[in-house]
């Protein structure tokens, strides 16, 4: 087993890389002598950068390629961001491990304001997430939300050109980029509620790989595991897909779970929200049973609404 060399399919983006090389080093300190190395690849959704991510397929384009490469045998294991993975895996392949969360929140970055409230009449906000847009256009509507895609680095090369008053990325990046300092404020959760999974890094192998399963199950983290399964229990059940503006956010109190959920139109005039409190066995039904609670609460029109004709991808 130990001369074996585990390798890491990954987009070659700087967030990427870094947790890649996280889930790397973790490997390798918890099992010493253990030979891992990573695979860079370009997938599509590296390539296409113009266009907001909802309208070229979603967040897919980014884990496709990853996941041909296992099941060809070019790698043995993908890293991804938990926000990115989608609610189904092909044939064959799984998630098999959450890592520890990192700070879950969305962060407000600006040279010139301190937060959403602080901005003037009319300011330009830079995001391309439909679950953002819609809690800030829900806050303040008189704000102008403008597309921003890119590497974290090349949204904050936008932001110093001054082509925004401000732009909000995820805390959990910003740090890992080193570029914390660039926050001017975590927005806490009753502001802009995280996209589920938001923070957390997840792996994804073949699920018949027993060996590399075994392997991984050092890095799990189970309050994580426990907290983004009930978000993404609650996204399943809503079938959102990426069109639709959804937020899923739980945290443990002890073993206590609490879960928030909202789902909204775009343009924010529109939104519906709720939470659950249980024992943290129950986390999955309480997503399921929050989701159709939202469902019944407006979400469903929205959600035609948004798919008016066109099934959820
Ligand atoms: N959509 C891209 C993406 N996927 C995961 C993160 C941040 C890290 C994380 O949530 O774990 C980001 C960048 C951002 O939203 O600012």
């Amino acid at each position: 087993m130990l001369d074996k060399i585990f390798r890491i399919a990954t987009r070659q983006s700087p967030l990427a890389l870094w947790q890649a090389h996280y889930v790397q080093q973790r490997l390798m300190s918890a099992h010493p002598g253990l030979r891992v190395e990573l695979v860079p690849m370009v997938t599509k959704g590296d390539i296409i950068l113009d266009t907001p991510l909802a309208k070229v397929g979603g967040k897919g384009l980014f884990v496709k390629e990853l996941e041909l490469a296992m099941q060809d045998g070019r790698a043995d294991m993908a890293v991804h961001s938990m926000k990115d993975v989608p609610v189904s895996f092909p044939e064959g392949l799984g998630l098999v491990t959450i890592c520890e969360r990192d700070d879950p929140r969305d962060a407000f970055v600006s040279h010139h304001y301190d937060s959403i409230d602080a901005l003037p009449q009319g300011a330009i906000v830079g995001t391309s997430s439909l679950r953002r847009q819609c809690q800030i256009s829900a806050r303040r509507p008189d704000l102008v939300i403008r597309s921003l895609r890119g590497n974290v680095g090349t949204r904050l090369g936008k932001l110093d050109a001054g082509e925004y008053d401000a732009i909000i990325l995820a805390v959990a990046g910003l740090k890992r980029l080193g570029l914390e300092d660039r926050i001017r404020q975590a927005m806490p959760a009753e502001v802009s509620l995280p996209a589920v999974g938001q923070g957390a890094v997840g792996i994804e192998c073949r699920l018949d790989d027993s060996v590399l399963i075994d392997l991984l199950r050092a890095l799990n983290h189970d309050d994580t595991e426990v907290c983004v399964r009930a978000e993404r229990a609650m996204n399943t059940r809503l079938e959102g897909g990426c069109q639709v503006p959804i937020g899923s956010f739980a945290v443990l109190e002890g073993n206590d779970l609490w879960l928030r959920g909202m789902v909204g139109a775009p343009d924010g005039r529109v939104m519906v929200s709720g939470e659950r409190r249980g024992p943290r066995a129950q986390a999955e039904q309480m997503g399921i049973s929050l989701a159709d609670e939202l469902l019944n609460g407006g979400a469903r029109e929205i959600l035609k609404e948004v798919y008016q004709g066109q099934p959820p991808a």
